[in-house]
């Protein structure tokens, strides 16, 4: 802040420079009025009058010098007024005093005035060239002075200069002030809305210190609660620890119980398997009782195309074994294992041939075989329809499955595989196939093989019915006079049982033929030629080997003529050979127009059971 404390200073010494220079602009005006006055040599008046008007012609000067003026002129005028007598007053004005002496008459006081004015004059002189020498001196130092005030305005303007500059950094500075003030007042703003949040978050965090205070008594709650369920825990730990003990011992116990309810299940399962094995045994003894080759009569209802002659007169059914044929007044009686009347559903018909299915399940080989006219409903009673129609290849099957989810707690596992061929015009053909091809059928140790037959294994009952909607396609059936859908060959299901026992490790095979022969019927009946007559030509010279190989079996010779015919050498196994059961079923029709045929299929049945326990008695009446 130096430039303040400058500031009166400089002030000062400009007034110093302007009252000297004053002081000396008076003393110079004196000097040239004295120079003046010398040359004219004024009265005093008139010099007191020239130096007043001198004085009033310099206004500049005027005021400043009025003090010292009149300083100096008082002096003079007292000196003068001291020196020589006041003589102005006496005089015009204007009117020079050298003319006033002139004028006067030179008297001794006069000459003494003059040379008083004289020596005046001198003193003036030498007072002038006083003044003249001040004036020189007073002008060096004016020169000075203007020097020095030269040099002193140059540093006043470079103070001003940074006057200048200090009021450009004092503006700067309020700038930055007014800048610092905005600032200020944002960080204001800021502080406020700073304080807003703080209050909410204050607000928040009381609420929050509720909420924990809350907790807090919770938690206190739960602490007590807690070390109850502590100490109850303790005291169910030991129990448990207890109980654990107790529960090995009881494991322990229970293993060894497991062990002998295991012996023992085994040791009982073993006597179910031995006494069914004795059952088996007593089963196959009563099969063979009622004879390894039986035979069942089957009568079918009329169709309704047949209404016009329902009369079943020509027939009689003396008992259930029994059947009586009426025919030229002669009444001829045939009995059987069991006779089946119009009204047997399939299911009786079943019922007659389950014990022969459960034989197969026991090991041994079946053959059912459908015998009859065409017409008589061989097909119906094999396959039959569907749900209570069902025949007996459905329904061997289902009962199979049936029997084979019983047996598994006996730990007997069976599986199933079918295949299903047929003979037409001796030959044999795949009826699961693509192609119709023919198959070779060849006997190798006392088996029978087919080398190309397909065969499918069964899983459930129902993978059947996609079997025979196959073999239904390629079953060669024709329209005859005597049956709109003519089996024209002889149909073999065959299904193959192969059986292990995880316990005893026992294990067979057995097979089940189901056949649905070709109809049996005459020429002349039939009405047929060309390919209809060979057809039934090739039908019957296999049903009439058929019936010589039962016959030969029943007479116990040691040729049985098996390889006459593709029928019997496919059937063999099941048909006569070793343990194997045979049961046929003779299907006749009602109508009293086809008497001869059903009396001949009777015949036919009667000599195929003929010599067997239980065998059918043939008796005549007349
Ligand atoms: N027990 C029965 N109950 C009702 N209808 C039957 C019965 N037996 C057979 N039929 C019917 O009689 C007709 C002939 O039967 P099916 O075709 O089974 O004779 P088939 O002996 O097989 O003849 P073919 O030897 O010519 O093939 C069929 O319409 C069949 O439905």
């Amino acid at each position: 802040m130096s430039t303040p404390s400058r500031l009166p200073k400089l002030a000062h010494a400009r007034r110093v420079v302007r009252r000297s220079i004053s002081i000396q602009s008076a003393g110079i005006a004196k000097q040239v009025l004295s120079k003046v006055q010398g040359k004219r040599t004024p009265t005093s008046g008139q010099k007191e009058s020239s130096e007043a008007n001198a004085a009033l012609a310099t206004p500049s000067v005027r005021k400043p010098l009025s003090a010292s003026n009149h300083t100096a002129s008082s002096r003079a005028t007292t000196s003068t007024s001291l020196k020589r007598p006041l003589v102005t007053a006496s005089l015009p004005r204007g009117v020079p005093s050298c003319k006033i002496s002139r004028t006067v008459q030179q008297t001794p006081a006069s000459i003494n005035q003059s040379k008083e004015l004289e020596s005046k004059y001198k003193e003036t002189v030498f007072e002038n060239d006083q003044l003249k020498l001040k004036i020189a001196s007073y002008e060096i130092q004016l020169k000075t002075l203007q020097e020095t005030l030269a040099l002193q305005t140059a540093q006043l303007s470079q103070k001003n200069e940074s006057l200048l500059q200090l009021t450009t950094q004092l503006a700067t500075a309020s700038a930055q002030a007014t800048n610092s003030d905005l600032k200020s007042k944002l960080l204001e703003a800021e502080i406020e809305t700073l304080q807003g949040t703080i209050k909410s978050q204050s607000e928040q965090l009381n609420a929050k210190n509720d909420i924990i205070s809350q907790l807090s008594t919770q938690l206190t709650t739960v602490s007590s609660q807690l070390t109850i369920s502590e100490s109850q825990h303790k005291a169910t730990s030991a129990l448990y620890q207890k109980s654990l003990v107790e529960i090995d011992d009881l494991r322990s116990q229970n293993s060894r119980l497991l062990n002998e309810a295991k012996e023992a299940e085994i040791a009982h399962k073993k006597e179910i398997l031995s006494c069914n094995d004795r059952i088996r045994l007593l089963l196959n003894e009563v099969v063979d009782l009622r004879g390894r080759i039986r035979v069942v009569v089957r009568l079918r209802p009329f169709l309704p195309e047949e209404s016009s002659s329902t009369s079943v007169s020509h027939l009689g059914f003396p008992d259930l074994r029994s059947i009586s044929v009426k025919a030229n007044n002669k009444s001829s009686t045939y009995q059987f294992q069991h006779v089946f009347g119009c009204s047997s559903s399939q299911q009786n018909v079943f019922g007659e041939v389950k014990e022969l299915v459960e034989s197969v399940l026991h090991g041994y080989n079946v053959a059912i075989i459908a015998y009859g006219q065409t017409g008589s409903g061989k097909t119906f009673t094999m396959r039959g329809g569907e749900g209570e129609q069902a025949g007996i290849i459905p329904r061997a099957i289902e009962f199979m499955f049936e029997t084979k989810k019983k047996l598994t707690h006996l730990e007997w596992r069976y599986d199933y595989s079918a295949s299903f061929l047929e003979v037409y015009n001796d030959e044999v053909f795949d009826l699961l196939a693509d192609d119709k091809t023919k198959l070779k059928v060849s006997v190798g140790s006392g088996q029978v093989e087919i080398p190309c037959l397909k065969s499918l294994d069964l899983s459930c009952p129902e993978d059947l019915y996609e079997l025979l909607a196959v073999s239904d396609k390629n079953r060669s059936t024709a329209s005859t006079k005597m049956n709109s859908s003519s089996s024209r060959s002889h149909a073999v299901f065959l299904l193959k049982v192969t059986a292990t026992n995880t316990m005893t490790n026992q294990s067979f095979s057995s097979l089940l033929s189901m056949v649905d022969l070709a109809g049996s019927e005459r020429a002349k009946e039939s009405e047929v030629e060309g390919a209809r007559f060979t057809e039934m030509t090739h039908i019957n010279k296999a049903l009439s080997n058929l019936q010589n190989v039962i016959r030969a079996l029943l007479k116990k010779e040691q040729h049985v003529p098996y390889r006459n015919s593709k029928l019997t050498l496919l059937l063999q196994e099941c048909l006569g050979k070793g343990n194997s059961k045979t049961l046929m079923i003779v299907n006749l029709r009602p109508s009293g127009s086809h008497i001869a045929e059903t009396k001949r299929s009777l015949e036919f049945a009667q000599n195929t059971s003929k010599t067997t326990i239980g065998a059918a008695v043939k008796t005549e009446t007349h």
